[in-house]
């Protein structure tokens, strides 16, 4: 056969192949076309209920319409925006064998997995018994025949869990593209190639080379997608976990937690919608992840019942972005400041202008408390162990006490009790009247907000008194300084470890105390040593509000938990206060910490899931980075945790990291003002500038330099006028998000900017949280990453620097 012969058939070869993908994308256009007409039936109907409904005045609510015809009418509702925002209403298809009767499903539904005895012939033949188109939402036809399947419900299960070892009864599994409604083309997977399957007579074709590989090579923007149409089996075993209890999930970078963790809230939804709509929180470490992932749920189709917060904005009413440095962020998260904010919050009593006596006419005769008796009644109402907000009624009560027994009536009227007991009432009375008693409380009881306390501990010397051995005095020093900014009336901007010190703050205080009503039944009478006292009479009584109580935060159905390695103790104290009641879902990965006191984190996290059953999941597949990217990170991964097993990369792309050296010939990268203006000035910035550019031009997408903390502002500077495909980020704030390609600028500094001390004394192979923090950088990219080294990095003569050789 001569060459002409071989490529004349190959040619032969593509030009069938192309005709049968031709044929096939017609076939599922034809689907697509009859599932539209179906919708559009749907919307009218539901249009037209919806009018009528409220023709007739009745409740013509979208929930009551619903529950009609739940699953099309929300096909219908979300349609037009499917529609215009998002691609692939209908994604997916299986083409299954018979199945053995009887048999359940994943789910426990009756959807068999296995296939009947008979389902494959001896000769390797067998017929195509059941094929499943899947979709964002279900669809059903005028005969309730479900035209397309909602990619939640336990039939569609089989699309993501088949794979080639277990196939069950999937001979074919397709991802098709699409574009609102015209299919752009399609993906098989034949996950039982041995058989020789036959659809309505015809033997049944293979398309392309898959979905997944498909689904990886796209350019990357500025927002997550979806990975509806590509979950792997071990994915979605997590997804369709059952709600009970804890459910935790680790796995390395890229293995899909956070794609895992939204998907599995739009599950959960799907399941059980009653019970978690409006009660989903997602707890995210930054409000960049928020953004980036933010759209996934409305591209499933859920909207508005899931909140996803970041840290910093957990408390309703605060949003703080800003970064403390890592030794201050290390205090504000201790467990010990638990025991600091205790001591606050009671402190914070005697902040102002403490009166030291309480001078009052009660019927007609002048009483008076002095400084020793107002310390001994004080003393008595700290007793408990209520909110401080909360005991301002019993101290108004036991100050009332103390003046009644001071004017010598409890003593006439010793002998007749009732009589004393209506005087009393009178007494009590006069003195809630009187500006001298109301005004001394006032000054006395202050009302106190977490604001003001968290400002008070700004002042080193009480800060000390308020922490004595609980922190040292360095640690005193930085808390003080860093919480400065809040200004006096702790009105300044908040960091996002702020946030937490607030929260626990709250809890400390309490909302601010009902004003005294009459009659008044003090509740710690009775109850002294009760966490939280309030009666329904401080509950609906007229409050004196101020403009910096927030609103009271909600107790939500389900808390998924993003990155929860990096929660800090009093995070997950915080976190924790809105689940009490909740279920769990938690991703994280300990070999990206940053946090320093593991052990004390890890405390911390089981106090808040509390005793519930766990159930733990392992994600192993990278499916970010390719295999050259990864294999370099995992050098890192090495050093910081010995021992542990870095996911494996789905894909390999020929591309090696770049190396570059900022290193001028004085040794200087000049970018700490080495030599003033000269030329090693702006050696590193100029070297990072060109090489994000040339990142440009290599890819379709985004490009993210990541720098030190410290640096910031100034990456930011050198990449001025790139175009917002290149954002320059902090190595803490590149969590959890991902660019095509990646510059990440002197692995020395990131490791060593987290913790300077950890990485030069311990140095490399001591582990640490700087390490683990430059993992974090390395492993962003998902096409193409460039190290940009300076002096600090003692690079090599091939610029590799000296963390990152073998
Ligand atoms: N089954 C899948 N099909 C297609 N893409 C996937 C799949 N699983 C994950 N990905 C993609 O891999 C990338 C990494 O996913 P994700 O950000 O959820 O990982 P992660 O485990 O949270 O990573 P990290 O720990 O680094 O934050 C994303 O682009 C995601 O869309």
């Amino acid at each position: 056969m001569g060459a002409q012969d071989t490529v004349d058939r190959a040619d032969g070869r593509a030009a069938d192949a192309e005709g049968v993908r031709e044929r096939e994308t017609r076939r599922e256009q034809t689907h697509l076309d009859a599932v539209y007409r179906r919708l559009e039936e749907k919307i009218h109907e539901a249009e037209f209920l919806m009018d009528d409904a409220a023709k007739r005045g009745q409740v013509g609510t979208p929930g009551a319409l619903a529950e009609r015809d739940a699953q099309v009418f929300r096909a219908g509702i979300h349609l037009n925006r499917l529609n215009s925002e998002f691609e692939d209403f209908l994604f997916g298809r299986i083409d299954l064998l018979d199945g053995k009767t009887g048999e359940r499903g994943p789910d426990g539904a009756y959807t068999s997995v296995e296939p009947a005895d008979d389902a494959v012939r001896p000769d390797g033949g067998a017929d195509i018994a059941e094929t499943l188109h899947i979709g964002r939402l279900g669809v059903l036809d005028a005969d309730y025949a479900p035209l397309v399947i909602d990619w939640r419900a336990p039939a569609a299960a089989p699309f993501y869990r088949a794979t080639p070892v277990t196939p069950g009864r999937v001979v074919r599994r397709r991802v098709i593209r699409s574009k609102g409604r015209r299919v752009l083309g399609v993906e098989d997977d034949l996950l039982r190639p041995e058989i020789r399957a036959t659809l309505d007579g015809e033997e049944l074709p293979a398309v392309g080379d898959g979905a997944l590989m498909a689904a990886l090579g796209r350019a990357r923007g500025h927002a997550m997608r979806d990975i509806v149409a590509s979950i792997q089996a071990e994915q979605d075993e997590v997804i369709r976990a059952p709600a009970a209890s804890v459910t935790e999930v680790e796995g390395g970078p890229g293995t899909g937690k956070t794609a895992v963790a939204l998907h599995r809230a739009a599950y959960l939804l799907y399941r059980d919608r009653r019970r978690y709509a409006g009660g989903i929180l997602v707890v995210s470490p930054t409000p960049l992840l928020v953004s980036y992932t933010e759209g996934v749920l409305p591209s499933l189709g859920e909207e508005g019942q899931v909140a996803i917060r970041a840290l910093g904005s957990l408390v309703d009413g605060v949003e703080a972005s800003a970064y403390d440095d890592q030794p201050v962020a290390r205090v504000k998260g201790s467990a010990r400041m638990v025991g600091v904010l205790r001591r606050a919050a009671r402190g914070a009593l005697e902040l102002g202008e403490v009166p030291q006596r309480l001078r009052v006419v009660a019927f007609g005769s002048r009483v008076e408390l002095g400084a020793d008796e107002l310390r001994a009644v004080r003393r008595q109402v700290l007793g408990g162990t209520a909110p401080v907000n909360l005991m301002r009624p019993r101290a108004r009560r036991l100050l009332l006490d103390a003046l009644w027994e001071k004017s010598g009536a409890a003593r006439r009227h010793a002998h007749d009790p009732e009589l004393a007991a209506e005087v009393r009432q009178g007494f009590d009375e006069d003195l809630d009247e009187e500006t001298d008693f109301t005004d001394f409380l006032d000054a006395w009881w202050p009302e106190l907000t977490p604001r003001r306390v968290l400002a008070a501990l700004a002042d080193e010397k009480r800060l000390a008194r308020w922490a004595r051995r609980m922190l040292r005095g360095g640690e005193v020093r930085l808390l003080a300084r860093s919480l400065r900014r809040l200004g006096v009336d702790g009105t300044g901007p908040l960091s996002v470890h702020d946030v937490a010190l607030l929260d626990e703050l709250r809890q400390l205080l309490g909302p601010p105390a009902a004003r005294p009503r009459r009659q008044e039944d003090d509740p710690l009478d009775q109850l002294t040593g009760l966490e939280e006292v309030t009666t329904a009479a401080d509950r609906s009584g007229p409050r004196r509000r101020r403009p910096d109580v927030e609103e009271e935060r909600r107790d939500y159905a389900h808390v998924i938990v993003d990155e929860a390695q990096d929660l800090t103790p009093l995070q997950w104290r915080m976190v924790g206060r809105r689940g009490r009641h909740a279920t769990w879902t938690v991703v994280g990965d300990p070999a990206q910490s940053s946090w320093t006191d593991t052990d004390e984190a890890a405390a911390a996290r089981a106090e808040a899931l509390g005793g519930r059953p766990r159930r733990r999941f392992e994600l192993t597949v990278n499916y970010r980075n390719p295999a050259e990217i990864a294999e370099l990170a995992d050098r890192v991964l090495a050093l910081a945790m010995p021992g542990s097993t870095p996911p494996e990369a789905v894909r390999r792309t020929g591309l090696v990291p770049r190396f570059v050296a900022a290193v001028g010939a004085d040794g200087a990268d000049g970018a700490d003002g080495a030599d003033g203006e000269g030329n090693g000035e702006d050696l590193l910035g100029r070297t990072v500038r060109a090489e994000a550019e040339r990142l440009l031009a290599e890819v379709d997408g985004t490009v993210g330099v990541v720098v030190a903390m410290g640096r910031r502002t100034q990456a930011r500077q050198w990449l001025a006028g790139l175009g917002d495909r290149a954002v320059a980020l902090g190595s803490l704030e590149a969590k959890g998000l991902e660019y095509d390609a990646t510059v990440v600028v002197s692995p020395a500094e990131i490791a060593e900017g987290l913790s300077p001390r950890e990485f030069t004394e311990g140095g490399p192979g001591a582990g640490g949280a700087g390490l683990r923090v430059l993992y974090v950088a390395l492993t962003r990219a998902t096409q193409r990453l460039t190290l940009v080294s300076g002096p600090r990095d003692l690079p090599d003569a091939d610029g590799v620097p000296d963390l990152l050789r073998d």
